[in-house]
């Protein structure tokens, strides 16, 4: 069966709530028949959560950018899964390149808070990515199968599967205006592909999504989308940018 296109927008730290407004305007706006068709998911900062969730479409998910993987508890600035499902929340990005470089979050920490979200119901966007010294020191796969082990190691079973998008986001396309060609994000997407049906199974392998995100925009996104293995976008500047950000969400697939 063909995997779902996803298009995710991550906010990060930006926005207001007049980008709520007009986003979702935007956004609600999308033509239904795609809608139907494809995930698209957005991830505003916390403190909108709420806003976005009432004011878009219900065919379009919202995700958190982060969350703990403790139910509850003297964990200041923290936000569990079981508060995320109290605001109606599906969705999380989890273990961001932003995350693991500016928060010190650990390959064990991500796949700790990927447990979590599946074992609460929350349907994880699980990120991996290479840096530039990494990828010039030829470690590109030895990084990214690193994490992608810990991450296959949350997912409990192959119907989990279901509930988990790999992002690559390599980091040195990301916020750089450097997208990865379409060619260099096959060779990942493919050799991601391999991997998991090496370490998981076949079938997991056929039927995860494994997006691209790094810099794509309304201009790139075009030529990514034709590329079989690539399933969608995590999409961070772009994605406040709500004509660009529309173009990407319909990027015609080959
Ligand atoms: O989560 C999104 C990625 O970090 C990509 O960000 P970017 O599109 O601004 O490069």
């Amino acid at each position: 069966m063909a995997r779902r296109f996803f298009v995710g927008g991550n906010w990060k730290m930006n926005g207001d709530q007049a980008l709520v407004e007009t986003l979702t305007t935007g956004l609600n706006s999308l033509d239904e028949g795609l809608l139907a068709s494809r995930d698209l998911v957005v991830a505003p900062p916390f403190p909108y959560l709420t806003a976005v969730r009432t004011a878009l479409n219900k065919h379009i998910g919202v995700a958190a950018q982060n969350l703990h993987a403790k139910a509850s508890g003297a964990f200041t600035g923290e936000v569990s899964v079981g508060m995320l499902k109290d605001l109606d929340i599906k969705w999380a990005v989890i273990g961001h390149s932003e995350r693991r470089s500016l928060f010190a979050e650990a390959d064990e920490t991500v796949a700790e808070k990927v447990g979590a979200a599946l074992a609460g119901g929350i349907e994880a966007i699980a990120c991996i990515g290479e840096t530039l010294a990494e990828r010039e020191a030829d470690k590109t796969f030895e990084v990214l199968f690193r994490q992608m082990k810990h991450i296959a190691q949350a997912v409990s079973s192959e119907a989990a599967w279901d509930h988990v998008v790999v992002a690559y986001e390599p980091v040195w396309a990301i916020g750089t205006g450097k997208v990865a060609t379409p060619e260099q994000a096959e060779e990942v997407h493919v050799a991601l592909r391999k991997w998991l049906s090496e370490h998981v199974s076949a079938a997991v392998a056929a039927k995860v999504r494994i997006i691209y995100g790094g810099s794509v925009n309304a201009k790139n996104c075009g030529d990514l989308a034709k590329i079989a293995d690539i399933d969608g976008f995590l999409v961070g500047g772009a994605s406040l940018k709500v004509d660009d950000f529309k173009t990407i969400c319909s990027a015609p697939r080959a």
